[in-house]
């Protein structure tokens, strides 16, 4: 064993040290805030006002530490950034993450140059590794920095191996440790990190046989000198710490990484941060205002979704069970409406299956055999399930996956070229969806002005002839309304100095030089778009109520 896995052996291993021997809980989770060296040395890897941040013990029962603020934030105002320690690609089909940037590339943003795609343009092709035939790199400068920083080492004993990011991971901190390219410091700290290796074995009995495999996978492919124990232990700090790199809070992460500020974060289903990506950067952000001495809580998935999804996903990956206010009122909603309650939760999760198998078989279609793709069909599919699909009734309109069924088949309709069912399916999806304001907003009115730009740009698109859709100015008003809604949403969140910003300010000013009509802001123009949008509204079925005026 080289000093690294050494440094690691040890700390992983040390459940008793004397300061903290006392504390330790029942499930023997290591009491960071009472482990001064630790937390200096966390709070070193983040990028914050200096003592803005402290570790604590957490506010929920049982979830061992948390991060904590300690000053005042604003909505959207940036808390801390980071590095993390490792991150690791998606990769396999379909997957647009170059393993060494991570520049966004599945969005409707240009990767490099501050501007929307154009409709239609296609980016030029990401580089793949001829070691491996595994990682992808936007050029070869960025494949140059990712071999001098660590692939060299792995790259040649990558084939065959698993296509799950985890494992990977764990592959790279296992090379790494292995080539002594972590410091000491950073194993110690990273073996303290929890991982729950006790409860998976006990409650995930039937994938347990799974996991230890991939444990002596690991060490084959790395000759890691650490044990299998010490290998799975570290597996399971990768899966109860590890952030998806998400840069659009969409839950279609580009990757996985380690940050040691960010595994602090305990979870929330009604979260008070979001963290997403900047490149390869870390950004924790406040959803909401936030008071001295609160402590920060992330969701850490499917926040859009209910609990009888989220909840076991959670259990499954992290082994506890959220008892937040959200998942008890949740709970309680769906009880309280039924009539037989030993149907409800069955119910529930197989109707959630049987929607998202809509969404399977119309991308299927819409990709391989686009002729066989027809909306009406999926939306006749999703009408039927709905209709029985919830305990005491009909499925509620804002349940998931209800609104994204709709996003996803508006999506293939505009791929189809079919814009008109595109924005009227969108609107409903968007009108259903709970999420309406703040960074998951922003995305949803993203892809809802870009489609409407698409159609605005040509006002004699043979569609508009219809004289049962909206007018053309109509869909111009809420176009420009809408855009001026997500600008504003842009600047709370990420400042004018924001990307997203730049490039949604400068769309604003082009279009509305553009645009016949008051100037957005004013109150006359609140007038017209009120009027406009009523009008789309009705046309697209939904209630006038579901969808917040500006
Ligand atoms: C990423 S770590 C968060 C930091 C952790 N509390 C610590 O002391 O290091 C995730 C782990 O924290 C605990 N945890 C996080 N949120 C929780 C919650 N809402 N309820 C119970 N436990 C939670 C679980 O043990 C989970 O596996």
């Amino acid at each position: 064993m080289n000093a690294i896995e050494q440094a690691f052996s040890a700390s992983i291993n040390t459940m008793d040290p004397d300061q903290v021997n006392a504390s330790l809980d029942s499930q023997k989770r290591w009491p960071k805030h009472k482990d001064t060296a630790l937390c200096s040395y966390i709070m070193s890897t983040i990028q914050a006002p200096e003592g803005s941040l402290s570790i604590q013990e957490s506010t929920i029962p049982d979830a061992g530490s948390g991060l904590f603020i300690k000053r005042d934030v604003a909505e959207g105002e940036l808390i801390f950034t980071s590095v993390p320690l490792v991150l690791c690609a998606e990769v396999g089909q379909g997957m647009e993450a170059c393993d060494f940037c991570f520049q966004q590339r599945r969005r409707v943003f240009h990767p490099v140059e501050d501007r929307f795609l154009q409709p239609g343009e296609v980016l030029p092709p990401l580089h793949i590794c001829n070691g491996c035939r595994m990682y992808q790199y936007c050029s070869k400068s960025c494949w140059q920095r990712a071999w001098d920083t660590g692939h060299l080492y792995e790259c040649g004993l990558l084939a065959g191996a698993s296509t799950d990011v985890e494992t990977r991971t764990l592959y790279r901190l296992l090379i790494l440790m292995r080539k002594k390219v972590l410091l000491a410091q950073q194993v110690k700290a990273l073996a303290r990190l929890e991982h729950e290796v006790a409860n998976f074995e006990r409650r995930t009995k039937k994938s347990w046989p799974r996991i230890i495999s991939i444990a002596r996978e690991a060490k084959e492919r790395t000759k890691s000198e650490l044990s299998i124990g010490e290998i799975l232990m570290l597996y399971g700090i990768i899966r109860c710490n590890s952030l998806p790199v998400d840069q659009t809070y969409r839950n279609a992460p580009l990757g996985n990484a380690l940050d040691f500020g960010g595994a602090l974060i305990n979870h929330c289903c009604d979260p008070n941060v979001v963290i997403v990506f900047n490149s390869t950067q870390v950004q924790v952000r406040a959803l909401r205002k936030l008071k001295a001495g609160e402590e920060l809580l992330h969701c850490y998935r499917d926040i859009a979704y209910d609990f009888t999804f989220r909840n076991p996903r959670i259990a499954a990956r992290y082994q506890f069970r959220c008892q937040c206010d959200r998942c008890r009122e949740e709970s309680d909603r769906h009880y309280k409406e039924a009539k037989n309650e030993s149907d409800v939760l069955p119910l529930i999760l197989s109707t959630q299956a049987a929607l998202f198998d809509v969404i399977d078989v119309s991308k299927k279609q819409a990709f391989v055999t686009p002729t066989a793709f027809n909306v009406e069909l999926q939306l006749g599919k999703v009408n039927h399930i709905l209709k029985t699909g919830y305990a005491g009734g009909p499925w509620p309109n804002s349940l998931e996956p209800l609104p994204t069924v709709l996003k996803a088949l508006a999506a293939l309709c505009e791929r189809q070229g079919d814009l008109i069912n595109s924005i009227k399916i969108r609107i409903k999806a968007l009108a259903f969806t709970k999420w309406r304001k703040g960074l998951p907003w922003s995305e949803d009115l993203i892809d809802f002005v870009l489609s409407l730009s698409t159609l605005t740009m040509f006002p004699s698109h043979p569609s508009l002839r219809d004289t049962s859709l909206p007018k053309h100015k109509e869909f111009q008003d809420i176009f420009i309304g809408h855009l001026h809604i997500l600008h504003g949403i842009l600047l709370n969140f990420y400042g004018p100095q924001g990307r997203t910003t730049g490039i949604v300010h400068t769309f604003l000013q082009q279009e509305k030089g553009n645009y016949n009509g008051p100037v957005p802001g004013t109150r006359a123009f609140r007038r017209r778009f009120k009027a406009s949008q009523e009008n789309v509204l009705k046309w697209a079925g939904v209630d006038q109520e579901l969808w917040t005026v500006e």
